[in-house]
């Protein structure tokens, strides 16, 4: 496929023999070292999927990237949907501008919809670049840093959970052994959380030289009375010490996950509780994580980042919709507004406590808006009020916002614990 507007560059699915090549690529998009080793292009290859990663080519040279990989996002109520989850977006500094990754993400999108995806997923790097293809940011994320001292916890605080339950440091065998089916407990109760695939687990448990540098973490595992997995958290310590020999230490947590609020609770009890820790970083949490209040002084804990987090491009409004719960019975008629062709359309969602129907309509619409818009509702965080207020979804009948947020919002803010 070359293009009037960029003569010359060639945008295609890559061949497998292209692999090392498009990752050079994609190192240099990311202003990393721009030499990938062939024991990582080996560790990387299961993410060649034929199809799913594209490049550019200009005069043979790999110039931009895209990755998409199946997933799956969990919706409102906890019905798994079908997602196009895109990664590893790149177009080389000298190709930038000129339409390489509007070309890439109209095929993507198109390929996804073609294959019946509800919707695509991405992380994104900077807040502009994706709002124009139809993604809205869905989740938000928030880090904490918490100066231990001043939690309150004291000194003599045993690191033993108060329930029955235990915490063990395992090894990453362990991990990868245990750490699958409790992630999909996790995420299947968490909207806004994704699938992680078998590499997930070997990446992230150094099993595999994806990375170039690789720092062995801790693991820890928090175990009920009965002795079930209920909770797990990866983090790393820094050893660092101070000119009066005090300890300095900052616990860094790469991923804390529980399937139970006694198991969240006694994993950052214990993080709080490591002799030599000064300073836990929280990683990315939920913005309404509880994280603060279980800590005795919550002003200990100090907010670092708040950001859009999950974006998410809804490719199938009908499926979508009836995918979720509502918290309550209602009827909305929504104006979707979709430039690109792919979802748009008048609808009419009629929700009840056994489920929702969202069918094609002629009525008058209540709400007018655009599918980026209806994407920051659909997972329940962000409120309709609000974006009427900012001029993004249009109130044709008053008081129609007030009806979207009574039904589409939710008593915990959706979250998706993984960057990918
Ligand atoms: C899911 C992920 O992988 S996130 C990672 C994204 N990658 C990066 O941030 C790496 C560094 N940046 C890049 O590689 C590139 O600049 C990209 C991929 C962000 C954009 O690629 P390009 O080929 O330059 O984009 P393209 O020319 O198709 O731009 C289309 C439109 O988006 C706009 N746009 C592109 N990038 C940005 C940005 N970072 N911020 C705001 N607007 C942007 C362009 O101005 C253009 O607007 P227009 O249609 O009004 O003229």
């Amino acid at each position: 496929m070359s293009d009037p507007d960029a003569p010359g560059i060639d945008v295609r699915p890559i061949e497998e023999a292209e692999f090392a090549e498009w990752l050079r690529a994609l190192n240099a998009g990311f202003l990393r070292e721009p030499v990938v080793s062939a024991e990582v292009v080996e560790a990387r290859r299961p993410q060649f999927v034929p199809g799913r990663l594209l490049g550019a080519f200009d005069n043979g040279r790999c110039v931009a990237t895209y990755r998409s990989f199946a997933q799956e996002v969990t919706a409102v109520g906890g019905a798994a949907v079908a997602a196009d989850a895109v990664s590893n977006v790149t177009v080389t500094a000298t190709h930038r501008r000129r339409g390489v990754l509007s070309r890439m993400m109209g095929a993507d999108l198109a390929a996804a919809k073609e294959r019946g995806d509800v919707v695509s997923t991405l992380i994104a790097a900077e807040y502009g670049i994706y709002g124009r293809f139809g993604f809205g940011p869905a989740t938000t994320m928030t880090e904490w840093v918490i100066d231990v001292p001043r939690a309150g916890f004291g000194p003599s605080r045993p690191a033993v959970p108060d329930d029955g339950g235990r915490i063990d440091l395992v090894d990453p065998e362990d991990v990868r052994k245990l750490g699958p089916d409790l992630h999909d407990r996790v995420r299947r109760a968490q909207p806004g959380a994704v699938s992680r695939g078998e590499l997930w687990w070997q990446v992230n448990t150094g099993a595999v030289p994806f990375f170039s540098k690789w720092t062995e973490p801790f693991y820890a595992v928090y175990r009920s009375a009965a002795g079930e997995v209920e909770g797990m958290v990866s983090y790393e310590c820094d050893d660092k010490w101070g000119d009066a020999k005090q300890p300095l230490n900052t616990a860094e947590v790469n991923w804390l996950i529980a399937a139970t609020p006694g198991a969240e609770r006694a994993l950052w009890h214990y993080l709080c509780s490591i002799d030599w820790v000064q300073t836990v970083k929280s990683g990315w949490r939920s913005p309404d994580d509880v994280l603060p209040l279980l800590l005795p002084d919550p002003r200990a804990a100090r907010i670092t980042t708040q950001a859009d987090w999950l974006w998410v491009r809804l490719l199938d409004v009908v499926r979508a919709l009836e995918a979720r719960t509502y918290a309550t019975a209602g009827e909305l008629v929504l104006e979707v507004v979709d430039a690109a062709g792919f979802a748009g359309g008048r609808y009419l969602l009629d929700a009840t406590s056994d489920g929702a129907s969202c069918t094609s309509t002629t009525r008058t619409a209540d709400l007018t808006l655009e599918i980026g818009e209806l994407a920051r509702l659909w997972l329940g965080d962000e409120s309709a009020q609000r974006l009427v207020t900012l001029g993004l979804v249009r109130e044709e009948r008053a008081g129609a916002a007030r009806v979207a947020d009574a039904l589409l919002r939710t008593s915990r803010r959706p979250w998706c614990p993984d960057m990918f």
